[in-house]
């Protein structure tokens, strides 16, 4: 599959790049950048972090905003961060246009139903399609790691529960815990996946961690700002902590005090979820 470059910034000594590229799975082009630490070639291969980011966000949020570059290159890790959704002419927005659903609001489904399924296949894009294309056109070691914020926390704790002993650890800023369970979740579920909510269950991080094996489970670290606005209506990590509990897997919640739910809090413990995840990568 062929890769079209569309930005290329020098930073911290690697190398910040921009592709498109056509999607089998999503039916359309898709963009995701790319960090590349300095030293890293064919014959110094990397691990990789999948960055999943939350609604309304495309690839340039995290890039731009994260400040992880600095940490991620002392590290020697790639950052590979997707867009949020599929996009462009014949691609199905929500009718009423809001950002909760629809363009950057894929919620990392595999929609079942009209008229999303034709493109809202992100949850193969994130677990298959992306990674293969990374694998083959970057010095990716195979190790990977996976770690996103809000709908994209969500995204990342379902896709490392979902494939256990494939991501080496997973990671969340502020995720949505139990989309089965809350207005954002409800209403992308029901638009993407139809009215049986039994369908819902494979998507909600706390069902899939209640069923998950202990010595199976990835090494799980959660952040939370404390005076973030969505706390109570939509993120509820409590529930992800009984779900731990219920399958004695230990799972690391820190409860940042006066943080919200923006791109201050990500990049004030960004180095903090980088070390926590090189020490698996590595
Ligand atoms: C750039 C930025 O601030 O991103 C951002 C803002 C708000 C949200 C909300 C409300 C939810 C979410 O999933 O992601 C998200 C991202």
């Amino acid at each position: 599959m062929s890769l079209e470059l569309i930005a290329n910034n020098k930073v911290h000594g690697g190398w910040h790049k921009r592709y498109s590229h056509k999607s089998t799975v999503n039916n359309c082009t898709m963009t995701f950048a790319i960090f590349l630490p300095p030293g890293v070639d064919e014959t110094a291969k990397a691990p990789v972090l999948y960055w999943l980011s939350g609604l309304t966000c495309t690839d340039e949020n995290f890039m731009q905003k994260a400040a992880a570059f600095k940490t991620a290159a002392e590290l020697g890790i790639i950052l590979v961060a997707p867009d949020t959704s599929p996009r462009g002419e014949g691609v199905a927005d929500d009718p009423e246009g809001s950002y909760d659903f629809g363009l950057g609001a894929g919620f990392y489904v595999n929609a079942t139903e009209e008229p999303y399924k034709q493109h809202y296949q992100m949850y193969d894009y994130i677990c298959t399609e992306l990674p293969a294309l990374i694998d083959e056109h970057f010095p990716s070691n195979g190790k990977k790691a996976i770690s996103g914020h809000s709908m994209g926390g969500h995204g990342a704790l379902v896709i490392g529960l979902r494939n256990l002993g494939q991501y080496t650890s997973v990671s969340a800023f502020a995720p949505i815990t139990n989309p089965l369970n809350c207005p954002w979740g409800e209403k992308a579920f029901s638009g993407y996946l139809g009215k049986d909510r039994e369908s819902w269950k494979a998507y909600d991080s706390c069902e899939l961690l209640s069923h998950t094996p202990a010595d199976k489970c990835p090494p799980l670290l959660v952040s939370q700002g404390m005076s973030d606005n969505f706390l109570e209506s939509q993120l509820r990590p409590e529930r992800l902590v009984a779900a731990a509990e219920q399958a004695d897997v230990s799972l690391c919640l820190e409860q940042h005090p006066g943080y919200d739910h923006s791109y201050f809090f990500i990049s004030s413990f960004i180095d903090q979820h980088l070390r926590f995840h090189a020490q698996y990568l590595s």
